[in-house]
């Protein structure tokens, strides 16, 4: 039974940590109840064991995961951030599953060419941040439905196998021994992603790769012969190619017909995203359709220890619309005999397909942080998503900030904004750290995404939707697709969500409210005129909130924050500090100076902050 199969594994796992952390895979007790899981790191689908996500649970040692074959409806499998060691496991003995995840960990040496032959449906591949050499696999041409590969930060060698899946939308090879020309299906990715490389070429990086090609084929050894040779195979290519194009047109203007016509186009013109939209549809396998008919109405808990309730009585509990916002609205549910909670409807994100909703929500529930507003529960429908928080009384930092009209809660003063920077910059120090193959690990950063507790502790919400989003919505809507590297390049960077925190925090001292920019479609540039008009006012000594009290001895601190701010919006990718800078720094404030000057700040700093420059190359920085 799956209880055997996951307790021989907990057993392989025991001298390497998996006693202390799988607790409570105890024999005789089940691993799931339909699709709740109640052993640690179980995913389950109707009552079957679906996947295991064992993450950064301190495990190390050999991972036997040959051991996991007498599990039918195994699909997904995660041991990213622990200490395993050891060759690559054998997956091959899983050809069902369509994730695998093994990121951070110390696996090592070569990966056998022909381990994914068997793989009919394996969609995502992470085996980022190992020490795994040799060559790259090439049976990972054959993976016909991949859409992620990450092989990053290993010692991999020799040319990246001619990768052409349509919906291969992220790929990331960097920091490896990798040389060659790079496959012109991955041309248009970020040249970020074939960094660090030995010897790699071509598109999207800006070296040739000419150069090579011809000192190894010198035209010297062009003979006669082989000139005959290649202008006869060149047009029988050409006869060939003109007698398709004939067919083809004949064949064509037979089914002309517009209704007919155009489906196939669409789909065939984007295969990811036809994909993804079929997906829970098309399924063939048995397992993924009972779970489709067996969820539907059903909402998902995904925290641990949540009181559970049913859709209907959410549809019962008496609600209040707390705001519609850019997704869709926002309502707050009292439940019966419960507690207040928050649901979310979203209508942007129509082109997700259930499973990497699935996958992407159970990731959210597990994250854990003071900061972060956990996920409770989802309910997912092709047409309509719905996302379940728990409702936090004391509002958003927006409506503390610039809401509170004739009330007479008092404005938040120095110590408790600081308070709240430094509860934002540690929310997403964790979101970067957990999310490392999200570019925009938050992707909405603003201040009515940031709830207040009773104590005023910041609680981040809306956090790491990007992969559940709508693509064109996204960027349209949210916040880090404002960045001035959007607005100019139509692409995030891992620096956007700092920009947007920057925002925050010019929003904060200056108790300005930058969102009416953010509304505007241009917003990267009059953002940019905004922050240039902060920049202005510190140089007259105006630009922080006159309403913020307890600033005595904390002006040279806050002056600080506002470098820190300022450092954040760089227009400048390249200049802008990097959030590990940005929260180091923040760590360092207090809410009154000392005595002793901090020299340290001073020198690392300034040198990268627009603090740095004279006036007059601050407003050029800001208006470029
Ligand atoms: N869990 C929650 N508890 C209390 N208030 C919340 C909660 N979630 C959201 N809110 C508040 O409800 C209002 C509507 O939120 P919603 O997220 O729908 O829109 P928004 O934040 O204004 O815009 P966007 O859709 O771009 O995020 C906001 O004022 C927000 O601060």
């Amino acid at each position: 039974t799956d209880v055997d199969v996951l307790l021989k594994f907990k057993e392989s796992l025991a001298p390497n940590g998996g006693d202390a952390v799988l607790q409570n895979w105890v024999a005789g007790t089940t691993p799931c109840n339909v699709n709740v899981s109640l052993w640690t790191g179980v995913i389950c689908d109707t009552g079957d064991v679906y996947g295991l996500q064992l993450e950064k649970m301190k495990l190390s040692g050999l991972l036997s995961i040959d051991i996991l074959v007498d599990l039918p409806f195994l699909r997904t499998l995660s041991f990213m951030n622990n200490d395993f060691e050891g060759p690559m496991p054998k997956i091959e003995k899983l050809p069902a599953l369509k994730s695998i995840y093994l990121s951070n960990n110390r696996f090592s040496g070569e990966i056998a060419d022909g381990v994914f032959k068997k793989f009919r449906s394996m969609k995502k591949v992470h085996l980022s941040h190992n020490q795994f050499t040799g060559r790259i696999p090439t049976s990972l041409l054959g993976l016909t439905r991949l859409l992620e590969l990450r092989l990053d930060d290993n010692k991999f060698e020799g040319p990246i196998p001619d990768l052409r899946q349509p919906g291969l939308y992220l790929v990331n090879m960097s920091y490896n021994n990798l040389e060659g020309p790079i496959p012109a299906r991955l041309s248009k990715m970020k040249a970020s992603m074939f960094e660090g490389n030995k010897n790699l070429c071509g598109p999207p990086l800006d070296i040739s790769c000419g150069s090579s090609s011809s000192s190894s084929s010198p035209s010297s050894k062009l003979t006669p012969a082989l000139l005959v040779i290649i202008i006869v195979i060149a047009i029988g290519v050409l006869l060939a190619i003109i007698g398709v194009i004939f067919f083809m047109l004949r064949g064509s203007r037979k089914q002309m017909e517009p209704g007919l016509v155009s489906p196939s186009i669409t789909k065939k013109s984007d295969p990811s995203e036809a994909d993804k939209l079929e997906q829970g549809s098309v399924e063939s396998s048995g397992g993924a359709k009972k779970v489709a008919k067996e969820e539907h109405g059903k909402l998902m808990f995904v925290k641990e220890g949540a009181q559970r309730f049913e859709l209907q009585d959410l549809l019962k509990a008496s609600a209040e619309v707390l705001g519609s916002g850019n997704f869709g609205s926002s309502y707050k549910a009292i439940l019966f005999d419960g507690p207040a909670v928050v649901v979310k409807r979203f209508n942007k994100m129509n082109g997700v397909g259930r499973e990497d909703f699935q996958e992407h929500m159970r990731r959210l529930g597990r994250l854990s942080h003071p900061s972060l507003l956990p996920l409770v529960a989802y309910y997912y429908r092709k047409e309509e998503k719905l996302l379940v928080t728990d409702y936090i009384p004391n509002g958003s930092l927006a409506h503390m900030l610039h809401g509170r009209g004739g009330s007479n809660i008092p404005p938040l003063d120095w110590p408790t904004r600081l308070k709240i920077v430094k509860g934002v910059a540690r929310g997403l120090a964790f979101l970067y750290e957990e999310l490392p193959m999200l570019t925009v690990p938050h992707g909405h950063l603003k201040s009515s995404n940031v709830l207040l507790d009773d104590s005023y502790e910041p609680i981040l919400t809306d956090y790491a939707l990007v992969p559940v989003m709508n693509q064109t919505h996204a960027s349209q809507i949210m916040v880090a697709y404002k960045s001035p590297e959007c607005a100019e390049r139509g692409r995030p960077s891992r620096k956007s969500d700092v920009w947007s925190f920057g925002i925050l925090i010019l929003e904060i001292l200056t108790g300005k409210f930058p969102a009416n920019y953010l509304r505007q479609g241009r917003a990267g540039t009059d953002l940019a005129s905004w922050v240039n008009s902060v920049v202005k006012e510190e140089w007259t000594g105006e630009v922080f909130d006159n309403e913020m009290g307890g600033t005595k001895n904390g002006e040279g601190e806050m002056l600080k924050l506002l470098q820190i701010g300022l450092g954040c919006c760089e227009m400048d990718v390249e200049k802008r500090w990097d959030l590990r800078m940005a929260v180091d720094k923040i760590e360092e404030l207090r809410e009154k100076e000392n005595d002793e000057e901090d020299s340290s700040f001073a020198t690392e700093g300034e040198a990268n902050t627009s603090k740095a420059m004279t006036e007059d190359e601050l407003l050029l920085s800001t208006n470029n």
